[in-house]
């Protein structure tokens, strides 16, 4: 069956299996074995290009491996794509091959996002129209903006839009070079998960206060009530919150990751932290360290920490100016402005580095493969929040442009900026050529060596023709005088010359003394 409209709350969809996609369909699946999971693919093309193809492993497997652990496989995945317009080729490919586990098209439940945050917006625009209100949408990425994004661009009614589950994780994951196959840095125990919902659109439920069974908008930010227990409580009748229900179930089901759940203004402090985190890391590492060092390099040396300071100063500018801008209902406790003191963030941004010291940062990857970087929603969201704050924002300014540059530029695995590429392409075109005259030279001369010997070989031949020719002739001649000799001597001798001479010897003219004999 090639087409499938799950009927129940709880199909998944993974867009995006680079590292923290591949970890968590993972686990996804590790937590709900019998549960439909979907990869999404970008179209089918995509996911021909896969391992699981190009293997002849058709069904997609994930492998996650610890460093110092064991390496678990999962299976049982289905295959989706996001670009609509590419679903019958799959499904056509799909019967062809008799990939049963093929589940392309029909309205999406549950989509978990784990893109890259510049190119999500594309990648949504392909399944928006599978989403509906009663939808699911979470978002667990690096840096901020792509909710505002994806509203603005195809929910801004919020009667329309899907409901968001936001989420922040402080695992450390990195690609272990195939796709679907990823290391998990964190030691057991270490790394966690947060999660949040995104108040009702539609504004007719307080999830809150379904989720904890009491309101928690006025508790601190700074102590938020305990993640719930599960099964959670069962939403309030009638508000198509199903979905919703299932997905914060599956998400707090992979109890390897410690996951919990957070009222959305505690959860929307972690994600400015890590904002911060990720602001210092993430270009720092991929300017300086192109890829080819760890976070733990940061802190190696005394101008790294200098660094590391520089970029969380005006980091910490920004946020606590955002704090303050924040008018009631949603303005900060001072409890929470503290939060972003440069102190609180420099102590964030230090124990990120050392909980990920071996783990190579995804911007720095990012540029050492000439990739597109998340860049523009992490220092360029921090300079742009600054801008319109009034705060100057020169470091991350700077660092926006840099990353841009040595993503471009200095993509030390093997793309580099175009203008680059097409020189490098020109001069190894040269080099071919080249080296495709001289072997056509050698060629040539091969051929025109192989005439010589030809050319020497028929003339010898002919030579010997001639000499064998000669040879036989002058045979010839010899016998015929010795024979005429006999025959002289016998006619001498009174013999009749006719008698002597056999038949072949009568067709020829043999002068025997004065005598011509004629056959
Ligand atoms: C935490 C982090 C910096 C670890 O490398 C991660 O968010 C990353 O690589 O982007």
């Amino acid at each position: 069956m090639l087409y499938v409209a799950f009927p129940y709350a709880d199909a998944y969809s993974q867009l995006g299996i680079g590292s923290v996609g591949t970890l968590i369909a993972h686990h996804l699946r590790l937590a709900n074995p019998t549960a439909p999971i979907s990869l999404v693919f970008r179209n089918a093309a995509a996911f021909s290009k896969k391992r699981f193809r190009k293997d002849g492993v058709n069904r997609p497997t994930l492998k996650v491996a610890r460093i110092e652990g064991d390496t678990v496989v999962t299976e049982g995945f289905d295959v989706d794509v996001a670009m609509s317009g590419k679903i019958p080729a799959l499904v056509e490919a799909a019967e062809k091959d008799g990939l049963d586990f093929v589940n392309a098209g029909g309205p999406i439940d549950s989509l978990i996002v784990c893109t890259k945050t510049h190119s999500t917006a594309d990648a949504i625009g392909g399944l928006h129209s599978r989403l509906n209100p009663s939808s699911v949408i979470t978002l667990l990425q690096n840096g901020m903006g792509v909710y505002d994004e994806l509203c603005s661009k195809f929910w801004p009614d919020p009667v329309t839009r899907p409901n968001f589950v936001l989420g922040t994780t402080t695992h450390g994951v990195t690609t272990a070079g195939e796709t679907g196959s990823v290391l998990h840095m964190s030691p057991p125990g270490q790394g966690a998960i947060k999660w949040g919902v995104v108040p009702d659109p539609r504004k007719q439920i307080d999830f809150e206060a379904w989720l904890w069974g009491r309101p928690v908008r006025d508790m601190s930010s700074l102590t938020p009530p305990e993640s719930p227990a599960l099964p959670l409580r069962a939403p309030p009748d009638g508000t198509g919150t199903e979905n919703l229900g299932a997905t914060l179930e599956a998400l707090l089901s992979m109890t390897q990751l410690s996951p919990s759940l957070l009222p959305m203004p505690a959860l929307y402090n972690e994600l400015l932290i890590k904002l911060a985190v990720n602001a210092a890391i993430n270009p720092l590492t991929a300017i300086l360290g192109g890829g080819y060092l760890n976070n733990g390099s940061l802190h190696r040396s005394a101008p790294g920490h200098r660094l590391t300071q520089q970029v969380t100063k005006e980091t910490s500018q920004v946020l606590m100016a955002y704090m303050h801008s924040l008018s009631a209902p949603r303005a900060a406790p001072a409890d929470t402005v503290r939060l972003f003191s440069y102190e609180s963030l420099l102590h964030h941004v230090k124990a990120v580095v050392a909980a990920t010291k071996e783990n190579i940062s995804s911007m720095a990857n990012d540029v050492k493969n000439g990739r597109m970087t998340e860049v523009e929603y992490i220092n360029g969201y921090l300079a742009n929040l600054g801008h319109r704050l009034g705060v100057p924002t020169p470091v991350n300014r700077m660092l926006v442009q840099q990353v841009k540059f040595k993503a471009q530029v200095g993509g030390l695995g093997g793309t580099v900026y175009p203008d680059v590429r097409q020189t490098i392409r020109e001069k190894e075109e040269e080099a071919l050529e080249v080296r495709r005259l001289s072997l056509e030279e050698r060629k040539v001369s091969l051929q025109e060596r192989a005439m010589l010997l030809k050319e020497e070989r028929s003339a010898e031949t002919k030579r010997a023709k001639r000499e064998w020719k000669r040879t036989v002739r002058r045979n010839a001649t010899i016998a015929r005088n010795l024979r005429a000799a006999e025959v002289e001597a016998a006619v001498r001798g009174g013999a009749d010359p006719k008698e002597m001479l056999d038949a072949s010897e009568v067709s020829e003219i043999i002068t025997v003394g004065a005598v011509e004999v004629k056959g």
